[in-house]
């Protein structure tokens, strides 16, 4: 190594290297997007982010980091011919040029750890953007496509999509960095260190054939019958990696419900049941880990034995030569570190096969993900138009996923100011109906028309987002209103001793009674002023008196709204125009009610 050039021969090499780096690394990334199944699900979800016509960032970022990679590579080859020359000042007793390899070592290590710094941030910054990216772009297809809701239809719903977006998106862009830039480095060594042991490497005779540049010969039919044991060990890690996500999330899902249960639970003394429930889901989780446990002891066991045998290698091959005068101490110093340079980068693939396991567990969870909500969006919907001030509803079938038939050829009119009530026995189907006019349902055929104003539907558990009061009552608009308009409809709601507390941010589902959410629900209909309202037993929990301020409200400030209710009390018909009850099996009858 001529150290006085050592920065234009680096500069040189570095441009050699990167070129063809970048041209390697495009090839193999197309080759393996078009013909592995795991390297289409890759490419689905980097091919949007690394598209230019997006933004240059991504590209640039990866072509920066690529960079740095390849000057590692240099550094460690520019280490290999520091480490023959100072053995060499060693052997030869040459006290100037220890010292003096001893400086260019202080400028070596320094370059090293400034580029190992800067290739942390730009790694992370590439983790960080694409993690961001990635984020955005499947929460708002899971939220566009409705699949947190109608991925229920689904044959082949998946589990978890809360695991897949918050943890699984974070391992893929980490291993797909970790993994690419491991192998670009691992390929770019092997190439480096093996010139290096070609120079160095002599003769050897085996079993009486003398074999010339033994070495390169021995390291390589080494570590490929190495790693391909080691892959066929570890092969079983990327099923257990996949169930070990999936049992880890399970069993989260059953903490968070006994939560959020937790007063219904707590009521009925639900501890034990709950505690076998919570135990076998913890049970799978461990009995997985110990599969995992059982099987990485193997494929580690394997991989350790392999690292220690490979460490005298170069040694029990150089040893005989160094003694004969063959070669120097640098020489053998060289040999051995090039060696396992060559051995690590070689020894990457057969390593990284656990890493790469738990990515293409990973990669099926999110092509999964990604599935669904495109399955969602594909189920089919009861195209509801927007026309006109009335509610229409013609030859309107709702069924059931297996096909039954609930409600046969509905066909109403409902005008401004009308209200309707909906009645029938349990499960005979109004729910579904209300499913239905809202465009959730899929198993329906029609036409329905709903007036061109806002609809609002309130169930009997209203929705109350995360945050203040004042969200929870313009859900799911901007808070917008004034605090009279929004103090004057609490008051009106029997809530007023709410009316100060409009800024406090709390989980108001835990803190409000059922009857008081449902108040609140009908606060917030009183400030939207929606042209049509949609009630499923919106006053279940509210007493009879109650209900009648309500509903009266209803009719004397909204007195053009349509109101559509779902109940079963007899109280709730004098609110209401007309009627039409559910009577099972398709069957429907409407009727004049007194109101
Ligand atoms: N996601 C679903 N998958 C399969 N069947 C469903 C689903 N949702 C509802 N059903 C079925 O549809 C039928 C009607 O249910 P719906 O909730 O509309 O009844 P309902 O008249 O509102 O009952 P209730 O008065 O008890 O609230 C029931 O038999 C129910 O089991």
């Amino acid at each position: 190594m001529d150290w006085n050039n050592v920065v234009w021969d680096s500069s040189m090499w570095l441009l050699k290297a990167y070129v063809m780096t970048v041209v390697a690394f495009v090839v193999v990334v197309i080759l393996l997007a078009r013909f592995t199944k795991w390297g289409r699900q890759f490419w689905r979800f980097a091919a949007p982010y690394f598209d230019p016509r997006r933004s240059l960032k991504p590209l640039t970022i990866l072509a920066v980091l690529l960079l740095s990679t390849v000057f590692a590579v240099r550094m460690t080859v520019l280490f290999s011919y520091w480490y023959n020359d100072f053995y060499d000042s060693i052997q030869n007793l040459d006290e100037p040029a220890f010292w003096h390899f001893l400086r260019v070592f202080a400028i070596l290590a320094t370059v090293h750890v400034v580029r190992a710094l800067v290739e942390y941030v730009i790694g992370q910054t590439l983790d960080i953007d694409w993690r961001t990216w990635l984020n955005h772009h499947l929460v708002d297809d899971w939220l566009d496509s409705r699949a947190y809701y109608r991925d229920r239809f689904l044959g082949d719903a998946i589990d978890n999509p809360d695991q897949r977006i918050q943890a699984d998106i974070t391992n893929f862009v980490t291993t797909s960095r970790s993994l690419s830039m491991g192998a670009v480095t691992a390929v770019l060594s092997i190439v480096s260190f093996t010139g290096i042991l070609w120079d160095l490497s002599g003769p050897m005779t085996v079993f009486g054939v003398e074999i010339s540049r033994a070495m390169i010969f021995l390291v390589y039919i080494y570590v490929l019958v190495t790693t391909a044991v080691a892959f066929w060990i570890g092969k079983p890690l990327i099923k257990l990696n996949f169930l070990n996500e999936k049992l880890g999330a399970n069993f989260r899902y059953a903490l968070i419900r006994v939560r959020e249960y937790g007063e219904s639970i707590a009521f009925y003394r639900g501890e034990n049941v709950e505690r076998r429930t919570l135990a076998g889901r913890f049970a799978d989780v461990i009995r997985n880990m110990w599969q995992i446990v059982f099987r990485t002891l193997k494929f580690s066991g394997w991989n350790l034995t392999v690292n220690q045998t490979a460490v005298i290698f170069p040694f029990l091959v150089q040893g005989p030569r160094l003694f004969t005068g063959q070669v120097s101490l640098g020489d053998v110093m060289q040999t051995s570190q090039a060696f396992g340079q060559v051995h690590d980068s070689l020894s990457f693939f057969r390593e990284s096969y656990a890493d790469f396991a738990s990515f293409r567990a990973t990669l099926i969870r999110l092509n999964g993900l990604a599935n669904d909500n495109l399955h969602a969006a594909e189920l089919p919907v009861l195209k509801t138009g927007k026309s006109g001030d009335d509610l229409q509803v013609e030859k309107l079938d709702v069924r059931i996923p297996t096909g039954e038939t609930l409600i046969e050829g509905l066909a109403l009119t409902v005008t401004p100011g009308q209200s309707l009530l909906v009645k029938g026995p349990s499960g005979s189907g109004k729910t579904t109906l209300l499913r239905t006019l809202a465009d959730l349902w899929p198993y329906a055929d029609g036409t329905v028309s709903r007036p061109a104003g806002e609809a609002i539907f309130l169930s009997q558990r209203p929705y109350l987002p995360l945050g203040s009061l004042r969200t929870a009552l313009a859900y799911p608009k901007e808070p917008t209103a004034s605090d009279d308009v929004v103090r004057g409809a609490l008051s009106r709601v029997s809530l007023g001793n709410l009316s100060d507390r409009l800024d406090e941010t709390a989980d108001w589902t835990r803190i409000l009674s059922p009857g008081e959410q449902q108040r609140l629900a009908f606060a917030r209909v009183l400030i939207a002023r929606p042209a049509v309202i949609f009630l499923d037993e919106a006053t279940s929990a509210i007493d009879e008196g109650l209900e009648h301020t309500l509903y009266t409200l209803l009719r004397t400030e909204l007195p053009d709204s349509i109101v559509v209710s779902v109940g079963h009390r007899s109280t709730l018909n004098q609110f209401h125009s007309r009627g039409v009850e559910l009577e099972g099996e398709g069957r429907w009858t409407e009727s004049e009610l007194v109101g």
